[in-house]
């Protein structure tokens, strides 16, 4: 459609009239916050006359007061910050209001609703929706269907009738800048043209042309855990967003950003998906990763392996005499065998006889073996350990009382035939001392038969090991168990914690009951999900237990070859099977049509990848004699592709040691940022960076540095090298010194 046409003189008439509404709300919701500004500097200023200086010696009149007006305050301020979403909001709608629209003739009507379709609702004076949000039910229909019989579900039931009308907008500055009416599909010029620009920044909304797949995990509503497997690129971490924004609108009164969590690989990715909810209008939800919870669940009290050592160890070290233990050692950890073993041992940990021993102060009995017993073994089995164990300590406690004010008011009658004291309060605090010292065994027996020593837990876990193989009834090679019995104790007794090791002991720390669950977490979306082992899929379970989950992976990025989900059947048993439901998505986004043809002759199994017919250029395989001159060719390749006009560039590497190679060579000589930790910030641009932290990323071209001298030469590092793969959205260059890899043979 072309400016000239009349449809396109009367569709720029309509945004005249939007943009002149979006402006009018505009001005009210400012005149608004202005007058809410206003009066939050004069209730500052009351506060300041009426009040005072606060202190406790003016009476309790005057603390009321204060807390009265702070609580003012606080809505004051609350009311401020929605003002000001709203603000952001109709600036965005003033520049693009909408990007869709949809004629619908609702069944038993003669004429078609003109919908709209924007980031948010705009409703006029007269209650006429003139955007409908992408979210609304009636929106569905733009993503779900084509021309012809047509319908949706709303909380009224299903709706059904006819779209006759299908049109896509590219609005800017308020400005019509092109449109036309498709009667099938998004897949079509607007998807190619936004998928064949370049990125600079950080993951961005999709929300103009969400396609019909994943429109159906984005507003899924009837599965408690969602499981989504889909290749890399087709959109799942866009997806798992727009998926929190659509449960944000639709259940707006009930949940908030507060009450949803993402699990991110790490921090830079975090950082790199930090923008998408903030330009749908919405506050961003709790954002974390695994290994930060799990640091600060365990505390400082062991020296740990972080995740970054964990992959450099597995790439680096193969060549070291102990490498094989600590291989066997992890992937024996990550299996659903010993998730068995452990969830047993839980069960056995909670009912192991503590020893109880009577308890006697001064010859008195205060409370007898047999009472702890049964008050441990009886009354309050269903608990938790902690909790069990926190009961008994309390009821010991209790029953001491008497016998400790007794002894008390025994000292003190002493203390005053000293004539030393004339002093009450000094008397008092003196007698109580005495009475802690002598019951000082008592209060150790407390501690010993209350202590949840998380350690000597673990401990007693693996020197026992072989029992509970044999409790269980599970066949083991004995040799293989008892090297792993060995070096587990080993690395305990030398202080030594592995990410392996830190992921176990989380467990029993749940499951002991020593973490406090939380029903404030409604919705737990876990991202890069191929990458955590059936273990940590008990721990979000344990956590989260009554929240959804949404969870999604791709078995093929599987970046630690020994430490991964493997498949999802080994989570399905923890996991209600009625309510959970796995679903594929089967298209590439990312990636140009020879870039994800080449990756995918990287996997050995074929996946069914349809792909947007994307064509670009084919990817480079570049041989050098050695190391020096692949860093040469690359900083030439860099200055080549930033002349073009790419934006960014990922030179990726296979570990941290690699990326500061790199780094060191090109720092001084163009301006490059480099990823080494996995909490560090994400950085557009140029960036070098090893494979597994640039997972969940993606960059306009990708360098793929020295695949060749034994690089990537194993089976294992298959997954790795084609994550590394398709990171890349136009460009991909490998380069190789010496031998090529035989993986890409
Ligand atoms: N419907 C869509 N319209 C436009 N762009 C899309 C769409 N779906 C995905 N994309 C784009 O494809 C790219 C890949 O998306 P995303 O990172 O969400 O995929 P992914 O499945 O999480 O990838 P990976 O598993 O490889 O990390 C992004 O640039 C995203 O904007």
């Amino acid at each position: 459609m072309n400016r000239d046409d009349f449809e396109w003189k009367i569709e720029e008439e309509w945004l005249k009239d939007v943009l002149v509404e979006i402006h009018k709300q505009y001005d009210k919701n400012r005149d608004f916050k202005e007058k809410i500004k206003e009066d939050a500097i004069r209730t500052q200023k009351e506060l300041w006359d009426e009040i005072g200086s606060v202190s406790i010696a003016n009476g309790l009149d005057q603390i009321a007061d204060f807390m009265q007006f702070i609580s003012f305050m606080k809505t004051q301020k609350i009311s401020h910050e929605s003002t000001r979403r709203l603000q952001e909001k109709y600036e965005r709608m003033l520049s693009s209001p909408y990007f869709g629209r949809i004629d619908f003739i609702e069944k038993e009507d003669s004429k078609a609703e003109k919908c709209y379709i924007g980031i948010s609702n705009l409703i006029n004076d007269n209650i006429d929706f003139l955007i409908y949000d992408w979210r609304a039910p009636l929106s569905s229909m733009f993503y779900d269907c084509e021309i012809g019989e047509a319908g949706y579900t709303c909380p009224e039931g299903i709706i059904e009738g006819e779209l006759t009308l299908k049109r896509q907008y590219k609005i800017n500055n308020g400005k019509i800048e092109y449109m036309f009416d498709s009667n099938l599909k998004i897949d079509d010029e607007i998807l190619q043209n936004i998928l064949s620009k370049s990125t600079d920044s950080k993951m961005k909304t999709i929300v103009t042309t969400i396609q019909r797949e994943q429109n159906r995990v984005i507003r899924d509503e009837e599965y408690k855990i969602l499981i989504v497997q889909g290749p890399a690129g087709s959109g799942k971490t866009s997806i798992a967003l727009h998926r929190i924004a659509y449960l944000l609108y639709r259940y707006r009164e009930k949940i908030t950003p507060q009450n949803i969590v993402i699990f991110s690989p790490n921090e830079i990715f975090n950082d790199y998906i930090s923008n998408v909810l903030p330009e749908l209008g919405e506050d961003n939800m709790y954002q974390t990763t695994f290994k930060e919870y799990m640091h600060k669940a365990l505390g400082n009290e062991f020296s740990k392996e972080d995740y970054c050592e964990m992959m450099e160890y597995i790439l680096d070290v193969k060549e070291t005499p102990n490498y094989q233990n600590r291989i066997d050692n992890i992937r024996y950890k990550s299996t659903v065998e010993f998730m068995n073993i452990l969830k047993y041992y839980v069960l056995y940990a909670e009912r192991k006889n503590r020893d109880f021993r009577d308890i006697f102060f001064r010859g008195q009995l205060i409370v007898s073996a047999d009472a702890l017993e049964e008050l441990f073994f009886q009354e309050d089995i269903k608990l938790p350990l902690k909790r069990r164990l926190k009961k008994i300590k309390n009821r010991i406690f209790f029953l001491m009382e008497p016998y400790k004010k007794h002894r008390s008011e025994e000292i003190m009658e002493e203390l005053k035939g000293t004539g030393n004291y004339i002093n009450h309060v000094e008397l008092l605090r003196d007698s109580i001392t005495l009475v802690n010292e002598e019951m000082a065994d008592i209060y150790n027996e407390i501690n010993r038969i209350t202590e949840l020593n998380l350690e000597n837990i673990y401990r007693d876990l693996f020197e026992n090991l072989e029992f509970f193989y044999r409790s269980l009834n599970i066949e083991y090679a004995e040799d293989k168990i008892e090297k792993i019995r060995r070096y587990t104790l080993e690395n305990l007794n030398a202080n030594r914690l592995y990410y392996e090791d830190q992921i176990i002991l989380l467990y029993l720390k749940i499951a002991l009951g020593d973490i406090p669950k939380t029903s404030e977490i409604k919705y737990v979306i876990i991202d890069e999900a191929q990458d955590y082992t059936p273990l940590q899929y008990e721990i979000f379970y344990q956590l989260f237990e009554s929240a959804n989950m949404t969870i999604l992976g791709d078995l093929n990025q599987s970046i630690n070859p020994f430490m991964n989900v493997e498949n999802y059947n080994n989570i399905s048993h923890i996991f209600s099977q009625s309510n959970t439901c796995i679903m594929n998505l089967t298209k590439s986004y990312r990636s140009t049509k020879e870039i994800t043809e080449f990756s995918r002759k990287l996997l050995n199994n074929e996946i069914i990848d349809e792909g947007i017919q994307r064509s670009g250029e084919r990817p480079l395989f570049l041989g050098f004699p050695d190391e020096e001159a692949i860093k040469e060719r690359i900083l030439e390749d860099i200055r080549t592709y930033k002349d073009k006009g790419y934006k960014s560039i990922g030179i990726i590497t296979r570990t941290i040691k690699e990326t500061s190679e790199v780094y060191n060579f090109l720092k001084e000589k163009i301006h490059i940022k480099a990823i080494r930790k996995d909490d560090d910030g994400y950085v557009s641009d140029t960036l070098v960076i090893p494979a597994y932290l640039a997972k969940g990323l993606e960059f306009d071209v990708v360098l793929i540095y020295n695949v060749g001298n034994g690089n990537y030469y194993c089976e294992e590092e298959r997954l790795l090298l084609y994550t590394a793969c398709t990171r890349a959205l136009h460009i991909l260059c490998i380069y190789y010194s010496g031998e090529c890899t035989p993986l890409l043979n």
